[in-house]
C-alpha cells in the first residue's frame, strides 16, 4: 500500500473518531441508536440473497418446507428493511443537525479561545480558518457517511462469506470494490489540495468584494476611480481559482476512470475463471450470484462515493484537529495558574523584551527594558510604526514576547492565568470595535458582569468626558446602534470612539488602563474633556490600587501632563523622563513638542 493511501486511511480513521466524538457529544442516545439500526440494515441484503437462493432451490426441488421457510424469511427481511429505513431516516436527520450545530459552535469557540492574537492575525491562520468556515455544513451527513462505510464493510464481508460457501472461486469478487474506492480516495486528495491552493485567492477576492460594499472603503474606491481595477483584480483572482479547480477536476476524472476500468476488468476475469466451477451450477446459486452481482455494482458505486465523502471529511476534520491542537498549545504557552493580583505595589516592567510577528520577520520591538511605576500616568510617543501599539498588546497579554519578560510587581505575566489578568485590565484600542448593540451594552461590554448596568455605563462615559454622546441618541443608552440592529442609529466615527472610551472606563481600579490614540476621531473640545477625565480617573485609581495609566498619543499638549514620558524609535526605547527632563535633553521629543506648540500658537 502506498504511503499516500496509508496516510489517507489514517486521516479517514481520525475523521471517523472525531465525527463519532462530535455525534456522541451532540446526542449520545441518538448516535447509539443510529449505529445499531444501520448495522442491522447493512446485514439485510445478504439475508435477502440467502432467501432468494432458498426460494429458487425450493421451487426447483418442489420442496414445500423450503419454499415456506423462504417466504417467511422474505417477509421478516422486508419488515426489518422498512422499519430500519424509517428509524434511520428520521433519527439520522436529527442527529446530523445536532452534530452540525455542535461542530459550528466548536469552530467559533476555538477561534475565540485562541489567546495569541499574533497567531489569529497571521495570513496562514486566516487562510486555514477561511477554508474551514462554513464547512461544518459539509459535515451534515458525516455520521451517515461513517455509518454507510461501516455498513458497506459489513455487506462486503457477508457477501464474501456467502460466496466462499457457494462458489469459492468468486470469493475475491467483493474485494474488487477496493479499486474504485482507492481511486476515489486518491481523487479526493487532489480536490483537497486544490482547496488549499485556492483558499488564498478566494479570501483575497472576498476581501475585495467587502471593500466595494463597506461604507468606508467603498467611498474611497469610488473617489479614486478604483472600482474598475478592483473588479478586474477580483475577476483575475476568481479566474485563477477557477482554473485550478478545473485542472483538479480533470485529474480526478482521469483517476476515477482508471479505477472503474480496473474494477470492470477484474469482475469479467473472475466470472470467466468461474465458468467451469461446479458450485455455480445450481439454479439457486445462479440467482444468488445475479442478486449479489447487481448489489455489488450498486454498492461499488456507493462505496466510491462514501469513501470520497470520508476523505473530504477527513480534510475538514484534520483542520479542526489542527485548530484544537493550536489553541491548546497556545493556551498552555499563554497561561499560568496563579491569579493576577488586585493591585500593584511597585511596577509593571518590561525586561529585555523582543517581539517578532513571524519567526523569520524583523524584530518590531528590540530588547526593550522599561519600568512603569505603580500609580503613574505614563505617555508613550514615537513616530508611525515605532512599535507603540505592539507594546500595548504585549502588556495586555494579547501577544507573547519572542524573548524577555513582562513582570507585574516582579511576577512574570506567563505564570499568571491569562483570564484573571485580562479581568484586571482595561483598554481603549486604536482599532476599537463598533459593537452593534444598544448603546448602554456597547459601553457596558467593558465589564461584562455589569453589561446591563446603565448607571455604571453612564458613569463610565462621564469619566471618559464623553457623556454628551448619549444626549444625541434618540433613546439614550437604550438606542440600538449600527446597521445590523433594526432601526439602529448610525453614530459618527467620533461618537463610536467616545463609546469605546466609555467602555475603557467601565472597570474600576484595574492594574493597567491603556488608551491607545484615544483622540484620533475627537474634536478639540472632546479631546480636552477626555484627557482631563483620564488624568482624574488615572490618579483616583492609582490611589486605590496603584493602577498604571498608559496613554499612547501623538498630541504632545496632552503627553506633557503625564508623570513619565517614553518615546520609542524603531522598536527601541529612545527617551524616558518627565516633560521637563526630555525638553532639557533636546532630543526627538523636544523637537516635535516645540514644533507642535508653534503650530498651535
Ligand atoms: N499583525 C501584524 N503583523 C505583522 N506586522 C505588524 C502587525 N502589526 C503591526 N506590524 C508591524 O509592526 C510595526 C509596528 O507597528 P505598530 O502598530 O506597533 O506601530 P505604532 O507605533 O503603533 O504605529 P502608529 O503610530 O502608526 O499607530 C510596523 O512596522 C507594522 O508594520
Amino acid at each position: 500500500m502506498s504511503g499516500a493511501i496509508r496516510r489517507s486511511l489514517a486521516a479517514s480513521g481520525s475523521a471517523v473518531r472525531l465525527v463519532l466524538r462530535a455525534s456522541f457529544k451532540a446526542s449520545p442516545g441518538l448516535a447509539g441508536a443510529v449505529i445499531v439500526v444501520a448495522l442491522v440494515e447493512a446485514a439485510l441484503p445478504v439475508g435477502l440473497a440467502w432467501t432468494v437462493r432458498t426460494l429458487v432451490d425450493g421451487l426447483t426441488a418442489h420442496d414445500t418446507g423450503r419454499i415456506r421457510l423462504a417466504a417467511i424469511a422474505m417477509g421478516v427481511v422486508g419488515l426489518c428493511w422498512v422499519g430500519a429505513q424509517w428509524v434511520s431516516m428520521t433519527s439520522q436527520t436529527v442527529l446530523e443537525e445536532r452534530t452540525d450545530h455542535w461542530l459550528e459552535q466548536r469552530l467559533s469557540g476555538l477561534v475565540h479561545e485562541m489567546p495569541d492574537l499574533s497567531v489569529v492575525e497571521s495570513p496562514d491562520f486566516q487562510d486555514r480558518v477561511f477554508t474551514l468556515a462554513g464547512r461544518p455544513r459539509h459535515l451534515v451527513g458525516s455520521i451517515t457517511t461513517i455509518i454507510e462505510t461501516v455498513a458497506l464493510a459489513v455487506r462486503f464481508g457477508a457477501a464474501a462469506v456467502l460466496l466462499a460457501f457457494v462458489a469459492p472461486v468468486l470469493t475475491p469478487l467483493p474485494l474488487l470494490v477496493l479499486l474504485p474506492v482507492l481511486a476515489s480516495m486518491r481523487a479526493e486528495r487532489e480536490i483537497s489540495s486544490m482547496l488549499d491552493d485556492i483558499s488564498a485567492p478566494m479570501r483575497a477576492a472576498r476581501m475585495l468584494f467587502l471593500a466595494g460594499t463597506e461604507p468606508g472603503p467603498a467611498g474611497e474606491l469610488r473617489q479614486y476611480g478604483m472600482t474598475g481595477a478592483v473588479a478586474d483584480r477580483q475577476d483575475e483572482l476568481l479566474r485563477t481559482a477557477d482554473r485550478r479547480q478545473r485542472l483538479a477536476r480533470l485529474r480526478t476524472g482521469r483517476i476515477m476512470t482508471i479505477g472503474w476500468t480496473l474494477f470492470a476488468a477484474g469482475v469479467l476475469l473472475l466470472l470467466w475463471l468461474s465458468r467451469d466451477d461446479p458450485g455455480v451450477r445450481s439454479g439457486g446459486v445462479v440467482f444468488l450470484l445475479a442478486v449479489l452481482a447487481m448489489q455489488l455494482v450498486a454498492q461499488a458505486e456507493q462505496a466510491a462515493t462514501t469513501f470520497s465523502k470520508l476523505s473530504r471529511l477527513s480534510t475538514i476534520l484534520e483542520r479542526f484537529t489542527w485548530l484544537e491542537r493550536l489553541v491548546e498549545q497556545s493556551g498552555d504557552r499563554h497561561s499560568g495558574s496563579a491569579t493576577a493580583p488586585a493591585g500593584l505595589r511597585h511596577s509593571i516592567e518590561l525586561r529585555g523584551v523582543t517581539f517578532r510577528y513571524t519567526p523569520d520577520g524583523p524584530p518590531v520591538l528590540d530588547d526593550v527594558s522599561l519600568v512603569l511605576p505603580a500609580g503613574t500616568v505614563v505617555a508613550l510617543a514615537g513616530h508611525n510604526g515605532a512599535g507603540k501599539s505592539t507594546l500595548v498588546k504585549l502588556l495586555m497579554g494579547l501577544y507573547r514576547p519572542t524573548a524577555g519578560q513582562i513582570l507585574l510587581d516582579g511576577v512574570d505575566l506567563v505564570t499568571l492565568d491569562h483570564h484573571s489578568v485580562r479581568e484586571r485590565l482595561a483598554a481603549g484600542f486604536q482599532d476599537f470595535c463598533r459593537f452593534e448593540l444598544p448603546a448602554g451594552d456597547t459601553v457596558g461590554a467593558g465589564d461584562l458582569p455589569r453589561l446591563g448596568d446603565r448607571e455604571a455605563a453612564a458613569g463610565a462615559l462621564t469619566r471618559a468626558g464623553s457623556a454628551d454622546v448619549i444626549g444625541r441618541l434618540a433613546d439614550g443608552l437604550e438606542t440600538p446602534l449600527g446597521r445590523s440592529m433594526p432601526g439602529g442609529a448610525l453614530p459618527s466615527e467620533g461618537q463610536w470612539q467616545k463609546l469605546a472610551l466609555g467602555r475603557a472606563m467601565m472597570r474600576e481600579a484595574p492594574l493597567l488602563r491603556v488608551l491607545d490614540e484615544p483622540t484620533a476621531s475627537l474634536d478639540a473640545e472632546s479631546e480636552a474633556a477626555l484627557f482631563a477625565g483620564c488624568l482624574e480617573v488615572g490618579r483616583a485609581d492609582a490611589a486605590v490600587n496603584g493602577c498604571v495609566t498608559l496613554l499612547v498619543s501623538h498630541r504632545f499638549s496632552t503627553v506633557r501632563t503625564a508623570d513619565l514620558i517614553v518615546t520609542l524609535r524603531d522598536g527601541k526605547v529612545a527617551e524616558v523622563g518627565t516633560h521637563e527632563d526630555l525638553m532639557a535633553t533636546g532630543g526627538w521629543y523636544a523637537t516635535v513638542c516645540t514644533m507642535q506648540a508653534a503650530d498651535y500658537a
